[in-house]
């Protein structure tokens, strides 16, 4: 049987510390995404946000313009340098997120990017979800006061390895999304994520190994720094999780950047051993990725 994961692949999470002056970020982006490509990552992953702060007072200032695709430098500098980094470190790379304006629609969304070796974007995914929640004396948070969002499935090959899925944050508390991706030949569901210091503690390393056993494929979460000053406290603990569930690495509160060793073999393996994967019963029940899903593959 063909692997998913057609050859061994070397993930860097880079936890960057981000704040509120945008060149700087994208400057402290390119030399981390250089250290993590020096150290053999071909796929390497920015946290949600990372040209920003996080917050809805933030995204109408920070945001950028993509279309017509590829925007001028006025538009979008952050698509600009991640295209000419994924070119300086031979490397796909994932802008984790930028705040997106559609010029068309007088929309922002919350935006991701992934850009080939030779410096193609090869897909974005806006946040399908948006962090809405009311947790009293803990936090509120409403993205959609300010963001509109995305409206599909975002799975993409990365030649030669196989097909990835990428999702933001939020998206990753809606099982039904990854299950589809999973079933749709993905070996590796990414979710750049700000989770907090509320909602970390409950459910971050909860969902990443949750999403995982239940898909049988590696998943990676790659956050902010955490930094006090800021308005938002991200929560850290980047981190990847393989087939199995097992947390394979994981980064600690500050800027750090995390590895893992992905191979086919830990795929088949774990689905060979417990192989719920061939024992669904779609007799009794619906296979959800056979749906009216809206893709971008
Ligand atoms: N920030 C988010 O989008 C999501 C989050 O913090 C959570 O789900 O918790």
């Amino acid at each position: 049987m063909a692997h998913l994961l057609k050859k061994p692949l070397k993930l860097a999470l880079v936890q960057l510390a981000t704040g509120a002056d945008k060149p700087a970020n994208l400057a402290r982006a390119r030399s981390r995404v250089l250290e993590a490509s020096k150290a053999g990552a071909s796929l390497i992953v920015l946290p949600e946000c990372f040209n920003s702060p996080y917050g809805c007072q933030y995204f109408p200032s920070y945001a950028e313009t993509l279309q017509p695709s590829p925007p001028t430098k006025e538009q979008s500098p952050s698509f600009h340098a991640l295209s000419e980094l994924a070119v300086e470190s031979k490397s796909y790379l994932l802008g984790g997120s930028i705040p997106e304006y559609v010029e068309t629609t007088k929309k922002y969304h919350n935006t991701s990017l992934l850009f080939s070796p030779e410096g193609d974007l090869l897909a974005t995914h806006r946040k399908v979800h948006l962090f809405d929640i009311d947790i009293p004396g803990k936090i509120t948070f409403r993205e959609s006061d300010v963001l509109s969002p995305g409206n599909k499935l975002t799975l993409v090959d990365i030649p030669p390895y196989g097909k990835i899925a990428l999702a933001i944050c939020y998206d990753i508390r809606f099982p039904e999304l990854a299950t589809i991706a999973a079933r749709k030949g993905c070996f590796l569901l990414l979710y750049p994520g700000a989770f907090n210091l509320t909602t970390g503690a409950l459910h971050w390393e909860l969902q990443a190994r949750a999403r995982a056993v239940d898909n049988q494929v590696y998943v990676g979460l790659c956050s902010p720094a955490r930094d006090m000053e800021a308005s938002y406290h991200a929560w850290g603990h980047s981190m990847v999780v393989d087939p199995n569930a097992s947390v394979m690495c994981e980064a600690g509160e500050k800027e750090e950047i995390v590895y893992a060793e992905l191979t086919g073999e830990k795929i088949e393996e774990t689905r060979k051993g417990i192989p719920v994967y061939t024992q669904r019963r779609f007799d009794v029940y619906p296979d959800v990725s056979e749906g009216r899903i809206k893709f971008d593959e």
